[in-house]
C-alpha cells in the first residue's frame, strides 16, 4: 500500500485531514490536496463538534460519527474522549439498536469490518486479512447476531455492535484503534422482515444450525489464532444455544470471553456489591430471583455464584441462593426445555406446597422474598408495581436491576423503582438513566451495562499478552470496581457514572494485568504489570 496523496487521506488510520502540516503535505504528495489553512485537531474536534450539534435525531447523530471514523480515526476519539457521556449512547447502547434496525437503509461504509459467510468457508482467511490490510490485530469483536441485545437475529445488520463494542474499548480503555477487527459471522438469518427486505445486504437464506455452524465457527478460530495468534476474542450477542457451547469450547485453550455471559456477570456482581455497601448487607445473605435464565440471566447466576463459593459456602448452600425464573415460571428439576446452564440451578417441587401456582414472576416474588431481582428477560414492563411492591414490604433495600437492552425492552424504569419503593430501591439499569428526584433526594442510577466492565478487562488482557482469562482474574477484575462510590451521599447510585470510564477502565485494565502475569499467564516477560498498561496505552493525538 502506498501512503502518499490521496491514499493517505482515504487512509482513516493515517489521515489528519487539514491538520497535516506543510512539511507533511510535502513529504506525503499532498500539496494542493487541502485549503491552505493548517488545523489543530482542538480546531478540527470543535468544528465537528458543532456540526454534530447541528444534527437531529440521534440516529443523524450516528450517522455523522460514524462517517468521521470512517475519514478520520483520531480526530472521531479526540472528540468522542471530550464527551464521552454524551458520545456513549450514540455510538452504542441505545442508538446503536436502531442502526442495526435500519442497517440496509443507512448502509454507510463498514468501518474496516470483515464480513465472513457460512456459505464460504474457503473465504476465512483471506477476508480477516483483506480486513486486517497487514494491521497488526489485538482484539477481535465477533458476532453472529443471532441475539442482538433483546432484539433477537438482525443477521448481517448486526455488524454495528461489533464495531460499537470496539469504539467502546477504546474509548474507554485507549486499545489502539489500529489493533483491533470487527467481525460478522453471516450464518443467514430467521428474520423474516429481513429475508424479505429487497435492500437486505446479508445472506438471504435461513440461519445455519448445528454441525455446519459449529464446524464453521472452529474453523474461523483457527484462522483467526493462525494470523493474529497474541489477540483475545471476544464473542458478542450470539444465540442462547450457541454462546455457552462456543465459550465453554475455547476457554481453556485460547484468550477468549463472551461479553454477555461473563462481561455482564462481572458488572452485575460489580453492582450488587456496590449496592451491599449502601445497605450495609453481605452477600451470603441475599436470595437472588432472576427473569430471564438465558446467556446473560445464567452468566449472572454463575458468577455470583462463583463467589457465593470463595465466601466459603458449599456447592449446595451457594445453589440454595438462587430460583430462575423463565417463559416457564419458577425453574424446577422436571421443567421441561431446561438448558444445560439452568439445569444445576432448579428448585425441587417438594420444596413448595404450591409449586404449581409458581408459574409466574408475581407467583415467585410473593412466595420467595426475594432481595435482589434481575431481569435479562427481553420483557418490557414485566417488573409490575405490584411485583416491586411486595418485594419492598419484605426487604429493607431491594436490589432490582432490570437489564434488558434496548430502552424499549427494559423491564421497569428506575423512576418508577424508585417511587413505587419510596425511594428504598437500590437500582442499575441497561441503558442509561437520567437521576430521579423524589421528596428531596436525588437518585443517581448506576448503568448495569457490561461496557463499564469489558474494556478495562479486555485492555488488561491484551497490554499483559494474557494466554487465558481465568475465573481468579474476573473476581479480580470485579472488585477493581469496588469503592469508587461515596456511599454516604444520599442517592448514591451503585456503579460509577460513566463520566468516569476512562479512569475506572483504567484501574480494572492495571488489575487485570497483575492478576495474568500473578498467575503466570503472560506470553511476553513482563516485570511491571501497571506500566505495561500504561505502555500499551494510545491516545487521539496525531
Ligand atoms: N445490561 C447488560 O449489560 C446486558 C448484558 C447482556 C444482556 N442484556 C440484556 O438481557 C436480555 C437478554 O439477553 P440474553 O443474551 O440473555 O438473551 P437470551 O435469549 O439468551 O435470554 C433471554 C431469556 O429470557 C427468557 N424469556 C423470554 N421471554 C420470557 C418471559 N416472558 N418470561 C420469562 N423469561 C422469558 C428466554 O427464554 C431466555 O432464556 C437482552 O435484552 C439483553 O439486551 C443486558
Ligand atoms: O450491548 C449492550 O448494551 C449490553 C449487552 O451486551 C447486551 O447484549 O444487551
Ligand atoms: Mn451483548
Amino acid at each position: 500500500m502506498t501512503t502518499t496523496g490521496y491514499n493517505i487521506l482515504r487512509n482513516p488510520f493515517l489521515n489528519k485531514g487539514t491538520a497535516f502540516s506543510t512539511a507533511e503535505r510535502e513529504q506525503f504528495g499532498l500539496t494542493g490536496t487541502l485549503p491552505s489553512q493548517v488545523q489543530t485537531i482542538e480546531e478540527q474536534a470543535d468544528q465537528a463538534y458543532k456540526q454534530f450539534q447541528a444534527k437531529s435525531p440521534l440516529l443523524e447523530k450516528r450517522i455523522f460519527l460514524m462517517n468521521l471514523f470512517n475519514e478520520n480515526v483520531t480526530l472521531f476519539y479526540h472528540l468522542m474522549d471530550q464527551h464521552v457521556s454524551e458520545f456513549m449512547p450514540i455510538v452504542y447502547d441505545p442508538v446503536v439498536a436502531e442502526s442495526i434496525e435500519q442497517y440496509n437503509e443507512i448502509y454507510t461504509n463498514p468501518q474496516n469490518a470483515a464480513f465472513l459467510s457460512v456459505d464460504h468457508p474457503e473465504n476465512i482467511e483471506n477476508t480477516l486479512k483483506n480486513a486486517a490490510d497487514g494491521r497488526d490485530i489485538k482484539l477481535v469483536v465477533v458476532t453472529d447476531a443471532e441475539g442482538i441485545l433483546g432484539m433477537g437475529d438482525w443477521g448481517v445488520n448486526g455488524v454495528d455492535i461489533a464495531v460499537g463494542k470496539l469504539m467502546v474499548y477504546t474509548a474507554a480503555a485507549g486499545i489502539d484503534p489500529a489493533t483491533v477487527l470487527p467481525v460478522s459471522i453471516d450464518a443467514g438469518t430467521n428474520n423474516k422482515t429481513l429475508l424479505e427486505n429487497p435492500l437486505y445486504l446479508g445472506n438471504k437464506h435461513e440461519r445455519i444450525a448445528g454441525q455446519k455452524y459449529l464446524e464453521f465457527i472452529d474453523k474461523f478460530v483457527a484462522a483467526e489464532q493462525k494470523l493474529f495468534p497474541e489477540s483475545l476474542l471476544h464473542w458478542e450477542d450470539f444465540g442462547r444455544s450457541n454462546a455457552q457451547v462456543i465459550l465453554d469450547k475455547y476457554k481453556d485453550s485460547i484468550a477468549t470471553f463472551n461479553d454477555d455471559i461473563q462481561g455482564t456477570g462481572m458488572i452485575v456482581l460489580a453492582g450488587i456489591f456496590g449496592a451491599l455497601n449502601i445497605s450495609k448487607e453481605k452477600l451470603v445473605d441475599q436470595k437472588f430471583v432472576t427473569f430471564g435464565a438465558g446467556t446473560a440471566g445464567m452468566g449472572i447466576v454463575n458468577q455470583i455464584f462463583s463467589e457465593l463459593k470463595q465466601a466459603g459456602l458449599s456447592d449446595a448452600e451457594a445453589r440454595s441462593h438462587f430460583y430462575l425464573v423463565d417463559k416457564q415460571g419458577l425453574l424446577f428439576d422436571d421443567t421441561e426445555d431446561l438448558t444445560e446452564a439452568q439445569k444445576s440451578f432448579t428448585r425441587s417441587r417438594e420444596e413448595f406446597v404450591n409449586s404449581e401456582q409458581l408459574d409466574n414472576l408475581q407467583a415467585v416474588v410473593d412466595e420467595i422474598h426475594p432481595t435482589v431481582l434481575i431481569g435479562t428477560s427481553t420483557q418490557p414492563g414485566t417488573f409490575t408495581e405490584t411485583i416491586v411492591k411486595s418485594m419492598a414490604q419484605n426487604t429493607k433495600r431491594p436490589i432490582i436491576f432490570p437489564l434488558s437492552n434496548p430502552t424499549k425492552l427494559a423491564e421497569a424504569t428506575a423512576e418508577n423503582l424508585i417511587k413505587w419503593t419510596d425511594g428504598k430501591a437500590l437500582i442499575a439499569t441497561g441503558i442509561p438513566a437520567d437521576n430521579v428526584t423524589y421528596k428531596g433526594v436525588t437518585y443517581k442510577i448506576g448503568q448495569g451495562n457490561n461496557a463499564l466492565i469489558y474494556p478495562g478487562l479486555g485492555f488488561g488482557l491484551v497490554a499483559s499478552t494474557a494466554k487465558l482469562l481465568t475465573q481468579e482474574t474476573i473476581s479480580a477484575a470485579i472488585h477493581a470496581l469496588g469503592g469508587l462510590v461515596d456511599v454516604n451521599e444520599p442517592g448514591a447510585a451503585v456503579l460509577p457514572p460513566v463520566s468516569n470510564l476512562t479512569e475506572f477502565s483504567q484501574k480494572i485494565a492495571e488489575i487485570t494485568a497483575q492478576s495474568v502475569v500473578k498467575q503466570g499467564l503472560n506470553r511476553e516477560k513482563i516485570d511491571d504489570p501497571k506500566q505495561a498498561v500504561q505502555d500499551a496505552k494510545w491516545s487521539a493525538e496525531y
